[in-house]
């Protein structure tokens, strides 16, 4: 059964291994990631998919130990290649982490502040339209729109997390990356976030790492099945959690461990 539309490739990684010192996180994983569906990344804790989302961005150079082999492109290109301009991949490929995370300023400065240092933001005018358009997107505009100038951090946990979204779609992204991002929301938030999801699925290449399955289930029409820092399993959601081929993946879907 297979329930995924055929959609172009956005990116690729190929014999993708990471190590923290000496201690290997991640081995030879081998995925392709469309562009026009939601790939959740699901697996018991430390199976290393936090660590595999990281390399896709390259948020793994900020952590000294890390050390990343393999290949990974975005459209083809390279995102390790020493010509690769580092701030400029991160606008490319976003991400919002499990903590809703705003800066400490105003609903407004925090959408503004990433077309300002990426020179996406003309006039005035120009940012106020693409701030607007950001927390329209991010579904979150006619909740705030009275109150710009009011905190990012004054605002509800579902609230800031769809603000950390809004700030990513500002920057004109072509990938978004989710680690967990519900995992510290109420249920009402949440289900706010997955239908955002939904919305947002075609405009970007969206992965969501999870450790609820049942969200995987309903926001994703690829999954990754992740053990102890392999990728066991890929394929359509539905294969994964009706059909699938491993045995450790079907342990893990039906709650035997993880
Ligand atoms: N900064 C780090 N330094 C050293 N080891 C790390 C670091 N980050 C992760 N690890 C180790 O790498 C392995 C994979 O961790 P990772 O966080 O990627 O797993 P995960 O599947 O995302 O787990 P969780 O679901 O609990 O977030 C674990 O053994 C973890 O302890």
């Amino acid at each position: 059964m297979t329930d995924v539309s055929p959609s172009p490739i956005k990116m690729a990684a190929r014999d993708v291994s990471v190590f923290y010192g000496a201690k290997q996180a991640l081995n030879q994983v081998s995925i392709d990631i469309d562009m026009d569906n939601v790939t959740a990344f699901i697996g018991p804790s430390g199976c290393g998919k936090s660590t595999f989302l990281r390399t896709l961005n390259r948020m793994n150079d900020t952590i000294p130990s890390a050390r990343v082999e393999g290949t990974i492109t975005l459209d083809g290109e390279d995102i390790y290649d020493s010509s690769m301009d580092v701030v400029q991949l991160r606008a490319r490929v976003g991400m919002v982490f499990q903590k809703p995370n705003p800066f400490p300023k105003s609903i407004f400065e925090n959408v503004a502040y990433g077309p300002r240092i990426h020179g996406l933001a003309g006039s005035k005018a120009q940012l106020d339209a693409t701030v607007e358009q950001a927390l329209r997107k991010a579904g979150l505009w006619d909740e705030v729109k009275d109150r710009l100038h009011d905190s990012g951090t004054a605002l509800s946990g579902g609230q800031q997390q769809r603000l950390c979204i809004a700030r990513a779609i500002a920057v004109d992204p072509e990938v978004i990356l989710m680690d967990e991002p519900c995992s510290a929301l109420d249920p009402i938030a949440t289900a706010r976030i997955e239908e955002l999801i939904h919305e947002l699925k075609g405009r970007y290449a969206i992965v969501i790492v999870t450790h609820n399955m049942q969200q995987a289930a309903r926001v994703s029409q690829r999954t990754a099945f992740f053990h102890l820092g392999t990728l066991v399993e890929y394929g359509s959601t539905s294969d994964i959690f009706t059909n699938p081929r491993e045995d450790r993946t079907k342990d893990y879907i039906t709650g035997r461990y993880g």
